[in-house]
């Protein structure tokens, strides 16, 4: 592989992200332990908040065990060189707390919104902008959209004032061809720069990120031991390896990673991150890793494969927040399978 880049900027996610498959049980002292470990190793970007983003500790997303604001001044405290980052997802979070967030000392806000709905995020990319913090326009579920498609929203966002726009691959269903398209359209029509954000459900986080990286991309996202939603990100310790051994520069300590990573990260876990059948299906039928659990537990109820209700969901291009639908999917499918 040839790269125009000789440098990207990664963003380390493993303490929003990875919050998902910890059900957003950490700790002040976990994060601080891990945020710490991340400025030493020189990761330039730490994202810190529930896994939804700020303001997502609710019955709905799942109660985070400690104040997500305790969590962003415990990293912030012992972060002397990496900058943190929070999410917001508008609607979930507001600007209010984005504030809050700045004035513990957040530099850099992540405004996601899904791949079509560009637009709701304007007040906060102003707002960001307004607190000083360096701004991220996040594309979500950007399998579902065409590259002219993202493009159009991209602007947007751009327009807005984000300094960086993300291609999110939230259900890590996109393959690496389809990444360059959409990275590619993004490097001819926008000017700010590009990032890429993958999910590894169909083992190809690591080839999308430098089929990304090839094309322009140059913020890119990990989480370490892939501790991120579904099967997680691109391994961030594996992906500093890979571009030091390509000649891309990361600034990113590679031996303080694998060190982190297997001594501080792995014994957290309750089960290793590996690709199982739930997060497999979840890349291959394009759905967010938030309805594998509804989507079983519907399947239970109507006597059907979890599978099959997903699988339905993807050719319908569910996106957050229509939970709802899970359960009426399985009862046509439950239907239609009485009358087959
Ligand atoms: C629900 C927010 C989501 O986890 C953001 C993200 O990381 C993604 O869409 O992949
Ligand atoms: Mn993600």
């Amino acid at each position: 592989m040839t790269s125009k880049q000789n440098k990207v900027l990664l963003t380390e996610v493993a303490l929003r992200d990875g919050s998902h498959a910890l059900s957003h049980q950490y700790t002040v002292d976990q994060v601080a332990a891990i945020a710490k470990a991340l400025n030493d190793a020189n990761m330039p970007y730490i994202e810190v908040a529930h896994g939804d983003g700020l303001a997502g500790s609710s019955l709905q997303y799942g109660l985070s065990k400690t104040n997500e604001f305790e969590l962003i001044e415990a990293a912030v405290s012992v972060a002397d060189r990496a900058k943190i980052a929070v999410l917001l997802l508008p609607g979930i979070g507001t600007v209010k707390e984005l504030k809050q967030a700045a004035s513990l000392g957040a530099k850099m806000a992540r405004i996601a919104t899904h791949v079509t709905e560009a637009d709701v995020s304007a007040q906060h990319i102003y707002a960001a902008k307004e607190l000083g913090m360096e701004t991220v326009g996040f594309l979500m579920m950007s399998h579902t959209a065409q590259p002219e498609k993202i493009v159009e929203q991209a602007k947007l966002m751009e327009t807005y004032g984000a300094d960086i726009v993300y291609v999110v691959d939230s259900a890590g269903a996109l393959l690496p061809n389809q990444v360059r398209a959409r990275i590619r359209a993004m490097k001819q029509h926008l000017s700010v720069e590009i990032g890429f954000h993958a999910h590894n459900n169909l083992s190809l986080a690591m080839a999308n990120t430098l089929a990304a990286i090839e094309e322009g991309a140059t913020r890119i996202d990990g989480s370490v031991r892939c501790l991120g939603a579904g099967a997680g990100n691109t391994q961030t310790e594996v992906l500093v390896a890979v571009l030091e051994r390509m000649g891309i520069e990361t600034g990113v300590d590679l031996y303080k990673m694998m060190d982190l990573a297997e001594d501080v990260i792995a014994p957290m876990l309750p089960v290793p991150q590996e690709i199982t059948k739930g997060s497999l299906v979840l890349g291959y039928a394009g759905v967010y890793s938030s309805f594998a659990l509804h989507a079983q537990r519907a399947a239970a109820k109507f006597n059907l494969d979890a599978r099959d209700i997903l699988i339905e969901l993807g050719k319908r291009k569910v996106v957050g927040g229509q939970e709802d639908m899970i359960v009426d999917v399985a009862a046509e499918l439950a239907k239609a399978k009485t009358f087959a």
